[in-house]
């Protein structure tokens, strides 16, 4: 066992951290730290238990009463904590933990612009991190700089810095937990050893309530050997149960037990985790209502284009929104969000049936989803296919001209990632060290994953186009 690893278990005996002599704690050179079942577990074993007390969050660390005199919450105030604990060197409680975290995590966050700028151009982390790193230098500024020179701490300041911001940010994101009301987020040791698989995940991470009944209090017995002033707050004597882990599904001998840390695409794991997986079914692409609107452009004026975006609004339709955006999603297997064909259809109906549909509006747009989307069909007489009921009313939308749009989109958001093509990305995945190259390999993940579901989407297309045109469907309005 590595030295930072035998600390950190003498570490965990002090401070009431119990678990099971099945777990097994591992530290490869090349993927870090990960947990392993030394013998069969079962479903259902009590496998740790963590008083809260032993976690490190805004309440609990040495610097609580300023970060809570400065009115700082949330992650920033949890990485003010981790910077000054960080300050602390051997002198912090928690140095036995700190001593085994990386520096910084390796989420896009920190890693450089020109890197950001090259790596992730055209994926839908770009603009994200960029906005990130811009936002997070403002809160550095504006609430960390002045706490750090107001207060005259007796730790460097250098420890303060934005870098060091930066770094403290990157571990919140990937390690911290949600505890409780009382405590909020926070560093729990030990709980952030296990890695991440979706969908196959083996514990479970509770906070146990508290419950006064007597009964409650004698099936406590499994809780392990987690010392009693650990479990108790040091806010008056009320209990405070430990948080614990649980195993939701068997593990062999020998296998690595894994956590989920949610189900969610590669964006969004390499944004807070700093990783991705390959064909990873959360995968989605967006597609911005700007780039819709401006691909409708070449065969529409604007005046047309604004009267239909505003019929498609009126039936209570919007894509999904953010900010300072609005977008549709296209999911892992190419399929487009509803409101996306709606809109779409909508800009390509006659003009007879766009009136119709305007009459018709403030009624449709009172019913419900399903609904409302038989009934606008049936007021713009779409003819309904007599096989129509196999096919589903999603089908209906699929005219010539929605595929056709539905192909140059795909084509259009595709040249956003440069000019090298998906058979040219996927080589270079092929040949790129997960380890040694890694923000190159999970950048490529990302951007062949996203590629790939807009070939689907091109797919997606194209085939419903085909089957229509066999069964004789639904005729196009109008021709591009
Ligand atoms: C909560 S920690 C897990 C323990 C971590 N391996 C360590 O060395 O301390 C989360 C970090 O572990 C790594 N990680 C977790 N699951 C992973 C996976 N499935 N593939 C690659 N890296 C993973 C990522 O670096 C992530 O930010």
């Amino acid at each position: 066992m590595s030295r930072r690893l035998r600390a950190f278990k003498r570490w965990m005996n002090s401070n009431g951290i119990a678990y099971s002599d099945a777990l097994e704690f591992v530290d490869s050179p090349t993927d870090g730290i990960s947990v392993r079942a030394v013998c069969k577990l079962k479903e259902g074993d009590l496998v740790v238990t963590i008083p809260k007390q032993s976690c490190l969050t805004i309440r609990t660390s040495g610097i609580a009463s300023l970060i809570e005199a400065a009115g700082l919450g949330g992650c920033l105030g949890l990485a003010v904590a981790l910077m000054y604990e960080r300050s602390l060197g051997a002198a912090s409680p928690w140095e036995g933990y700190l001593q085994l975290l990386l520096e910084r995590e390796c989420v896009p966050l920190v890693w450089t612009l020109e890197e950001v700028d090259n790596l992730l151009v055209g994926t839908e982390l770009h603009k994200i991190v960029k906005e990130d790193k811009k936002f997070l230098y403002e809160d550095w500024k504006e609430f960390i700089e002045p706490l750090v020179q107001s207060l005259r701490l007796e730790v460097a300041h250098d420890s303060f810095g934005v870098d060091q911001y930066f770094a403290a940010k990157s571990l919140v994101s990937s390690r911290s937990f949600e505890i409780d009301e009382y405590h909020g987020f926070g560093m729990v040791p030990l709980a952030d050893m296990f890695n991440h698989k979706t969908g196959a995940e083996h514990i479970h991470f509770t906070s146990v309530s508290y419950s006064s009944s007597a009964d409650d209090e004698d099936d406590g017995g499994e809780v392990l050997d987690a010392s009693a002033d650990a479990l108790t707050s040091s806010l008056g004597n009320i209990p405070n149960p430990p948080l614990e882990i649980i195993l939701v599904r068997d593990v062999e001998a020998g296998d690595e037990i894994f956590n989920t840390y949610g189900s969610m695409g590669n964006a969004a794991m390499l944004h807070r985790y700093g990783f991705t997986e390959p064909d990873n079914p959360f995968d989605i692409v967006n597609i911005n209502i700007e780039l819709v609107l401006q691909c409708c452009s070449s065969l529409f004026s604007n005046r047309h284009l604004r009267a239909r975006l505003s019929t498609w609004r009126k039936l209570n339709y919007s894509g999904c929104t953010t900010r300072d955006s609005e977008y549709f999603e296209v999911a892992f297997d190419g399929e487009p969000q509803t409101e996306l064909l709606i809109l779409l259809y909508i800009v390509f109906l006659s003009e007879d049936a766009h009136q119709k549909t305007k009459c018709a509006a403030d009624s449709l747009a009172a019913a419900d989803d399903d609904t409302k989307l038989i009934q606008f069909l049936e007021v713009t007489q779409t003819k309904c296919d007599p096989k129509s009921k196999f096919v589903g009313v999603k089908e209906m939308l699929l005219t010539e001209n929605v595929c056709w749009v539905l192909g140059s989109l795909s084509r259009i958001r595709d040249g956003s990632y440069g000019s090298t093509s998906l058979g040219e990305d996927v080589r270079r995945l092929q040949e790129c060290c997960r380890v040694k190259e890694r923000k190159l390999y999970h950048a490529l993940v990302l951007r062949v994953g996203e590629r790939q579901i807009l070939r689907r989407l091109r797919a997606y297309g194209s085939n419903r186009l085909r089957k229509s045109k066999m069964r004789g469907g639904s005729k196009p309005f109008r021709r591009c």
